[in-house]
Formats: structure tokens, sequence, C-alpha cells
């Protein structure tokens, strides 16, 4: 857990997020506030529970940026996940347990990276045990074994290719779900964790270059050296205590007054998911699990409906609101300049790759941010994802010939963004297909 002030989470967020004050700041408190209620007493701590935030805002604004760049700085467990893709309990869909069914899954790959690098070193040693057996074979005398592995820290071996025995991990019925049955995928359902602990798991012989045998033969040995069941308590803990769950498209799931039929149904989700957001115990394949205080980041864009058309206890659930605003033109730009590892930066390093040097004018990014909003405006308001679109179609060429052009430095100017753009952008109809 992370114990960033929240300002500093605000700068941290800062980084990769233009604007939306606001939501940063919210996110930022809810952080905080979790690390305080650790510093709490036993009885103290299970009292406070997470205020969860509503999020309200046009499309592409940078809701889900803000809350999975949380996660991220937090080291929490996170999903994404839309409301409408939810039916009611007893229909044919997902249930809403699922979400936390799929966010211990996100908590059991994070702890395990996490103690996969606590015994990164002895995994390291054992791997080149295995590395060594394939080169020389077990039975070789120590000598041999000793000059060949002196070549092998040296690099000398890297492009020899060996056959080693990993675990195979192809299966293709390691878990699926009972269709039309609501939580179907559950526990038991696992047949290669049934199979692997009956006969020992399944390996396959893989024929593969010294240097590239390295990555896989530490992760399996780093998994041998793990306790399974101690990452999965300490997953369990760290997703009751940590998770983050990103729920997507809530307005869709709203009723408005008098209607009936899907809105009946809509009504249902959200009486499902109350549960969930208050506190229950969901039954996962790696035993119950508390949803307490996990934190709910609810997002919309709330066009046709209010947040007030929601089920007046989930408001209550959700007591914390903030807006945030559609982009403008300089923040767009900002969006091409200050963030980092941003769309220029990622171009530019993608065609370093194939050694061309491609650079942006100033005028090339005020070009960009124009018929970003141009478009936004007469085509369709999708807010920074047009940037992507807009990006990719002015270097489609260059990404397509950019192995021919090794040794090039390629500036992209304002004329260059017209003549690769200019006119498809004029054109609304051609527009709503290319752009
Ligand atoms: N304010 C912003 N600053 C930097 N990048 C942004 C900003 N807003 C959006 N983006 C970029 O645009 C893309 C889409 O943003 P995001 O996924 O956050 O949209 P959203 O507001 O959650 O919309 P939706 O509700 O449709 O999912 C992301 O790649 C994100 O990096």
């Amino acid at each position: 857990m992370t114990n960033f002030s929240p300002r500093e989470i605000v700068s941290e967020l800062d980084r990769f997020i233009v604007g939306q004050k606001d939501a940063k700041r919210a996110v930022a408190i809810a952080l905080r506030n979790r690390w305080r209620r650790q510093q709490l007493d036993d009885d103290l701590r299970e009292e406070v529970l997470p205020k969860n935030i509503l999020m309200i805002g046009p499309t592409g604004v940078g809701k889900t940026e803000i809350s999975r760049r949380l996660a991220k700085l937090a080291n929490a467990p996170f999903i994404k996940i839309e409301a409408t893709k939810f039916t009611e309990v007893g229909y044919v869909g997902r249930d809403v347990d699922q979400i936390v069914r799929d966010l211990i899954e996100s908590g059991i790959a994070l702890t395990r990276e996490k103690r996969r690098k606590d015994v990164q070193a002895k995994a390291h040693g054992a791997a080149e045990e295995r590395v060594l057996d394939a080169l020389v074979g077990p039975g070789a005398g120590s000598a041999t074994r000793d000059s060949f592995r002196k070549k092998l820290r040296d690099g000398l071996l890297d492009e020899k290719e060996i056959e080693i025995e990993v675990k195979d991990t192809s299966s293709p019925m390691s878990s699926f779900e009972i269709p039309g049955m609501p939580g179907g995928s559950m526990g038991v359902m696992n047949l290669s964790d049934m199979f692997g602990k009956a006969f020992g798991g399944r390996t396959k012989q893989r024929k593969i270059h010294v240097k590239d045998s390295y990555e896989l033969l530490i992760t399996e040995e780093s998994d041998k050296l793990l306790d399974e069941d101690k990452i999965i308590s300490e997953a369990v803990s760290l997703v009751e205590n940590s998770g983050i769950v990103f729920l997507d498209e809530i307005d869709k799931i709203c009723a408005r007054e008098g209607k009936g039929g899907a809105d009946v149904s809509r009504e249902g989700v959200q009486r499902d998911l109350l549960p969930l957001i208050e506190g229950t115990t969901v039954t996962t394949k790696y035993g119950p699990v508390k949803t307490d205080h996990i934190l709910f980041i609810a997002s919309g864009a709330f066009h046709v409906s209010k947040p007030s058309d929601l089920l007046p206890e989930l408001q209550g659930r959700l007591p914390i609101r903030v807006e945030l605003r559609a982009l403008t033109r300089e923040d767009f730009k900002a969006i091409l300049i200050d963030t980092e590892a941003n769309l220029p930066k990622q171009y530019s390093a993608l065609m370093a790759t194939e050694e061309v040097t491609l650079t942006f004018s100033d005028d090339a990014i005020d070009t960009i941010a124009d018929i970003a909003v141009e478009l936004n405006s007469t085509v369709e308001n999708i807010g920074a994802r047009r940037l992507q679109t807009v990006m990719e179609k002015i270097l489609e060429d260059i990404s397509f010939e950019a192995p021919d052009r090794g040794g090039d430095t390629i500036e992209i100017t304002g004329d260059f963004v017209r003549n690769n753009v200019g006119e498809l952008a004029k054109n609304t109809d051609l527009s709503r297909y290319i752009l």
C-alpha cells in the first residue's frame, strides 16, 4: 500500500492525465483514506467503509485512465467492467459476483509477480542448472559442467539451441463457464488444476535458444519455490483491503419513470449490484472474499438519465460525485506534448526500432489538435481517443514503409498533417469511417 499524500498522488496522476482536477483529488483522498484506515486499531478499522465515487463525464476524457493509473500507483488489484454486461440473477448472462471473481484473479497475478521477485535469485540458480543439464546432460562430470557454466555466464552459448521440458500451459479446457448458470465457472470447474494435481502436471519438450530459455525457466522455478496457499491468502487480503472496481456505463442501467420491460431489468441489475457495494461475501474458487472495503468507482456520461435516476440506495453508496469536463484544444495539445509516454513519443520510439528518426514540429501538434477538435464536433465526440485515430491515419504510410527507410529522418509538419488528413477531416461522411 502506498503512503503517498493526496497531493503526491495528484502529482503522480498529473504525469499521465491532463486536467480533471476534481476527479484526481477525489481518488487521491480515497486512496489516502485506505492508508489511514490501515493505521487504526482492529475494531475501528472494520467500521471505516470506503467512500465510493461516481464519475460523471463524456466518453474519452480520462475517467478510466485516472482509475487505472491510481490502481497501478497503489499496486492494487483493478478491474474495469461495464454495468450493461450484467443481467439480473436468474437470467442468462453474467452475474455480478463475477466482478469479485475477476478481481481476485487480478490480485493473484499481482501477488504472484511480487513474490516471484523475492525468490528470483534462487530461481535463477535453479534455472541455470536446468540449462546446464540440457547442454551437457545430467550425468556429465563436474569439470565439464563448470567449464560450460563459465561459458554460459560469459554469454558464449546464448545462440545455442537446447531442448528443455517445460510445463504445458496450453490447456484448451483450463476453465469454462456453464452457459446460463451464473457462477458456473467457480470452483471445481478448473480441469487443468484437477488433472495437474492428479498427474503432476503435463509437460512438453521445447527447442529454444539458451538466451530465451532463462525467462521461462526462472518463472517455472520461482513458481516451484512459491507457497501457493500463502499467495492465495495474501491475494484475498489484498483484494479485500485494496481492490478497486471501475464500473463503467452505470448510467445505462438507470430505469426511467413509467417505463417497463428493459427498464425493470436494468433496475434489477442495480439491485444485484447493491449488496456487492454495501459489503457482502462472495464465494470464489480461492475461498470467500469480503467486499466491504473494496473501492467502487462508478462512471457514466449521464446524457439521458441523471444520477438521481439510480436507486436511492445505490446513490447513497456512491456519495462522492465528481464531474469531468470535455477536453479542449489546449488539453489535446497538452496530452500530445506534456504527458509521459505521449503518442508522438510512442510513435517516434516505434519508428526508431526501424532506424527511422521521426520528429513532430510545433505546427504539427497544433494541427493535430485542431483536426481532433473539429472531428469531435462534426462526427462524434470520442474525446482524447480521437487523437489516436488521427495519429494512426497520419502515420499510416510511414509505418508501412519504415523497414525500407532505415536511416531516414522524417519531420512531421503542419502541412504534412493537413495533406494526410486535412481533406478527409472536412468530409464528414468519409471521416465517420476512416478517422
Ligand atoms: N485528460 C486526459 N489526459 C490524458 N489522456 C487522456 C485524457 N482523457 C483521455 N485520455 C486518453 O484517452 C483514452 C480514453 O480515455 P479513458 O479510457 O479514460 O476514457 P473514459 O473517460 O473512461 O471514457 P469511457 O467512459 O468511454 O470509457 C485513453 O487512452 C487515455 O489515455
